[in-house]
C-alpha cells in the first residue's frame, strides 16, 4: 500500500487562514486584537528560527506580536520579572517562553508562573490538570496539532488503538489525554516497554514523539495504520544535513494508510495552533463566543 501523505504545511495554511477570520471579526465586531508575546533566553540558532517564524506569522494573522530576547545568563528573577510584566499587561493575550531554556533556570518554576489563562503552549500545571480531567483549559500546540490532522482525516477516532510513543510532557502525555478524550484506546510507550514492536504492531494509529531519529520501521507497522511523525532531528547523511522524523519514511509508507512527511508534518501545524491557541485566550480574556474547530 502506498501511503496517502497528510500535508501538515498545506493544512496548517487552512488553520493560519481561519485564524486570520477570527482576528478581523474580533477587530471589526469589538475593536480588540489578540497579542501574543513570545520569551526567548539566550541564543539557540532553532529556537531563534521558531521565534522568528512565530513573531511573523502572529502578525500575517493581523495579531499583535510581542518579542522578548533575553540573554543567555539571564537570573531566574528577570525572567520572572518579565514573566509577571506580560500577566499584568491587558495587551497580550498570550505568553510563550520558548524551550529549551539554559540550563540554569528551572524551566517547571518559569512555565507554572505564566498566568494559566494566557499559558498558550498548555505547560502550566493547571492547564495539564485540567487536560486530565476532561476541562477546558489551554491545549499543547503540538498535540492539538496531531489531533486536528487526525480528526480531519479519519472523521471519527472513537474505538480506535492509538500508541503514542514518547513520555514527554510536552508531547507524549497531552497527545495520549487528547486521544482519550476522542475516546480512542490509548497505549503510551517508551524506552522501557517489553515488546514495543509487537505493541506498535496492534495500533490503528501511531504517534511518534521520542526524538529518536527514524527509530521505528515499517514493519512495525500495522497495514492500513495512520502515522503521525512528531520527530524533527536533524543528521548528517551522505555528506549533507538532512531533517529525518521519529519514524522511517519509506519503509513506514509502504505499509500505513496515511502518514505525515517530515518536514511538513506535524511541525508547521505548531505554530498554527500557537497562534489558534492565542485567540482562544483572547476570546476567553473577553468572555466572547471561542472560535469554532481551533481547539480540542
Ligand atoms: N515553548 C515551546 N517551546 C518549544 C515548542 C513549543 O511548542 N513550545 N516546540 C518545539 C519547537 N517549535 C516551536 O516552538 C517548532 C518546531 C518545529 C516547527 C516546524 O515547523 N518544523 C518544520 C521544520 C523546520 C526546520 O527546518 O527546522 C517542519 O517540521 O516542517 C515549528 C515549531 C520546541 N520548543
Amino acid at each position: 500500500m502506498a501511503a496517502n501523505i497528510i500535508d501538515g504545511k498545506a493544512f496548517a495554511a487552512t488553520v493560519r487562514e481561519k485564524v486570520a477570520g477570527h482576528v478581523a471579526r474580533l477587530k471589526e465586531e469589538h475593536d480588540i486584537t489578540p497579542g501574543l508575546a513570545v520569551v526567548l533566553v539566550g541564543e539557540d540558532p532553532a529556537s531563534q528560527v521558531y521565534v522568528r517564524s512565530k513573531g511573523k506569522q502572529t502578525v500575517e494573522a493581523g495579531m499583535n506580536s510581542f518579542e522578548h530576547k533575553l540573554d543567555a545568563d539571564t537570573s531566574e528573577a528577570d525572567l520572572l520579572a518579565v514573566v509577571d510584566q506580560l500577566n499584568k499587561d491587558p495587551a497580550v493575550h498570550g505568553i510563550l517562553v520558548q524551550l529549551p531554556l539554559p540550563g540554569h533556570l528551572n524551566e517547571d518554576l518559569i512555565i507554572n508562573s505564566i498566568a494559566p489563562e494566557k499559558d498558550v503552549d498548555g505547560f502550566h500545571i493547571s492547564n495539564v490538570g485540567l487536560l486530565g480531567t476532561g476541562q477546558k483549559s489551554m491545549v499543547p500546540c503540538t498535540p492539538l496539532g496531531c489531533l486536528m490532522m487526525l480528526r480531519d482525516y479519519h472523521g471519527s477516532l472513537s474505538g480506535m488503538d492509538a500508541v503514542v510513543i514518547g513520555r514527554s510532557n510536552i508531547v507524549g502525555k497531552p497527545m495520549a489525554q487528547l486521544l482519550l478524550g476522542d475516546s480512542c484506546t490509548v497505549t503510551i510507550a517508551h524506552s522501557r516497554t517489553k515488546d514495543l514492536p509487537d505493541v506498535v504492531r496492534r495500533a490503528d494509529i501511531v504517534v511518534a514523539a521520542v526524538g529518536r531519529p527514524e527509530m521505528v520501521p515499517g514493519d512495525w507497522i500495522k497495514e492500513g495504520a495512520t502515522v503521525i511523525d512528531v520527530g524533527i532531528n536533524r543528521i548528517e547523511r551522505d555528506g549533507k544535513n538532512v531533517l529525518v522524523g521519529d519514524v522511517d519514511f519509506a519503509s513506514c509508507a509502504e505499509r500505513a494508510g496515511a502518514i505525515t512527511p517530515v518536514p511538513g508534518g506535524v511541525g508547521p501545524m505548531t505554530i498554527a495552533c500557537l497562534l489558534a491557541n492565542t485567540v482562544t485566550a483572547c476570546c476567553r480574556a473577553n468572555g466572547l463566543a471561542e472560535p469554532e474547530g481551533l481547539t480540542a
